[in-house]
């Protein structure tokens, strides 16, 4: 059953004919025939990708696919290594430059959408944060060398281990989730002997416009304080109280994927209300104030997102009107972007093994195109409903376009990649494909389901490949079966 409140855009059934086909086959209103198949749709793409004019490949960072698929296997997540790093530096210029006058910025990029020693490295290197989420991103930052106060905590679970490690490295900030928390982080403070700066996240009741599992805050889920109820006043008051704590600011999440501002503007003005009652209630300035992540990016035709300066402008333009409504001096703003710098920069490379066409309703006939993945290393399509694109990038092709389906080699029928594209009507055995927009939530979202090894990551700048995180191998997965 399709869940509702699809992350991508309704998919509205639409009467198209599938060219090269002769059926009429159901496909979603937004999906046109191209008038060239072997155009790359603008917006979808790393910087460095292009087809190739001599044999029609795809190249990035100047090396072909078919260089990359014959060194390191497929399927493989290849990441263009100076789009990533273009991108987190345009989220942090764009908002040093948006909040100069006032308070300052700082970005935060959120390691859950992809994270490993490399990836933690060019963040520190190219002068962002880091954000994680659990002990074990924690340990890669470390790992990376990552300065620890240039690393926040966050979780609405963490485990006490995981606070004695984050306070013991001294973390730049814990971002506290309930009230039961605020003691654990305190006590290892005490024990450590250190004032762990926190900040607490606030739920400001807000419905974002995307899948209702990355949509974070409304009153009814688990992160968070709420602002309504109180507690997050009270978690405020408790804070203050505690001198092995201090309280730097506010946090609020409100969802990923997410391309109109009106929800951020909405969270943004709730939570400066908040901060400033802090200061009119407690006699407290708190220093600081973080408006997490979330903004969506392209991964097909549909989606429009706004570039780092726009949204940095608007977000300052809104932070800055309120702080002076409010009579209050701006605090230092920071966010937590993670899909919209890790997303654009990967595409994942497949091979096709196998080609069916199944008759479907109204003798349409749809293409299924079974790659050498699936489900295990992208499992957004299935959770979420998403919707990919894809293309045809072994070689170019002038057979008219046909619709596909592109699944996986997992045991589920939900094992789908790429729900509806049109590729080349020639498309055969061995071709490989390649599908953007998967540097977020692919990798880090990636299983062993079926006992598939999770593919490696390739990064490629300046005509060298290089992995970052190996492909796995059958010794790995039966490394852990004891007995
Ligand atoms: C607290 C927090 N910050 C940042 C992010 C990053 O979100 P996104 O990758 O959508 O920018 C998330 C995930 O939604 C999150 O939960
Ligand atoms: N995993 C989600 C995003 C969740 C972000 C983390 N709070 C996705 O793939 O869209």
């Amino acid at each position: 059953m399709r869940k509702s409140g699809n992350i991508m855009g309704a998919h509205e059934a639409g009467e198209l004919h599938s060219p090269g086909y002769g059926g009429v086959a159901t496909v979603p209103s937004w999906l046109r025939p191209p008038d060239n198949i072997n155009d790359l749709l603008p917006g979808l793409w790393s910087q460095t990708v292009h087809r190739s004019h001599d044999d029609g490949s795809l190249q990035i960072g100047g090396v072909s696919v078919a260089a990359l698929a014959a060194e390191f296997g497929t399927p493989a997540y290849i990441l263009d290594e100076a789009d990533f790093r273009a991108r987190a530096v345009a989220f942090k210029d764009a908002f040093a430059s948006a909040f100069a006058e006032v308070g300052g910025a700082d970005v935060y990029y959120a390691g859950k959408a992809f994270l490993c020693t490399a990836v933690a490295r060019w963040i520190a290197e190219d002068g962002l944060m880091l954000d994680t989420c659990s002990g074990g991103e924690l340990a890669v930052a470390l790992r990376a060398g990552v300065e620890p106060k240039n690393i926040a905590l966050h979780g609405n679970n963490k485990l006490e281990s995981e606070i004695d490690r984050a306070v013991e490295a001294g973390v730049g900030r814990i971002v506290l989730d309930s009230l039961i928390e605020i003691d654990r982080v305190a006590e290892a403070a005490t024990r450590h002997g250190v004032v762990q700066p926190v900040f607490i996240r606030v739920t400001v009741g807000v419905e974002a416009h995307t899948h209702e599992y990355v949509s974070t805050a409304h009153e009814d889920q688990k992160f968070g304080l709420s602002l309504a109820g109180g507690v997050a006043a009270q978690a405020i008051a408790k804070v203050l109280a505690n001198p092995s704590l201090r309280l730097l600011g506010l946090h609020s999440h409100i969802g990923s994927q997410i391309f109109d501002t009106q929800g951020f503007e909405v969270a943004a003005r709730r939570l400066l209300g908040l901060h400033a009652s802090v200061e009119k209630d407690h006699g407290v300035v708190l220093p600081e104030i973080d408006l997490g992540g979330g903004f969506g990016i392209a991964y097909t035709s549909q989606h429009d997102p706004l570039e780092p300066k726009t949204l940095a402008d608007q977000l300052a333009e809104l932070v800055v009107r309120e702080c002076r409504g409010l009579g209050i001096a701006v605090p230092r703003v920071s966010i937590e972007p993670g899909r919209a710098i890790a997303g654009p920069s990967t595409f994942t490379l497949y091979r096709v093994g196998t080609l069916k066409d199944v008759t479907i309703d109204h003798g349409g006939v749809r293409r299924y195109v079974s790659v050498d993945g699936g489900m295990s290393d992208n499992i957004r399509t299935a959770l979420y409903d998403a919707d990919y694109s894809c293309t045809l990038a072994s070689r170019a092709s002038d057979a008219p376009a046909a619709l596909c389906r592109v699944v996986g080699k997992h045991c589920e029928s939900g094992d789908i990649v790429v729900r509806d594209e049109f590729l080349p009507g020639d498309l055969a055995p061995g071709d490989l494909l390649a599908v953007p927009g998967t540097g977020a939530y692919c990798r880090s979202m990636a299983s062993q389901y079926n006992h598939v090894p999770r593919p490696p990551v390739v990064a490629v700048r300046d005509g060298v490949a290089r992995v970052i995180v190996r492909r796995e191998t059958e010794e790995d997965l039966l490394a852990l079966d004891v007995g």
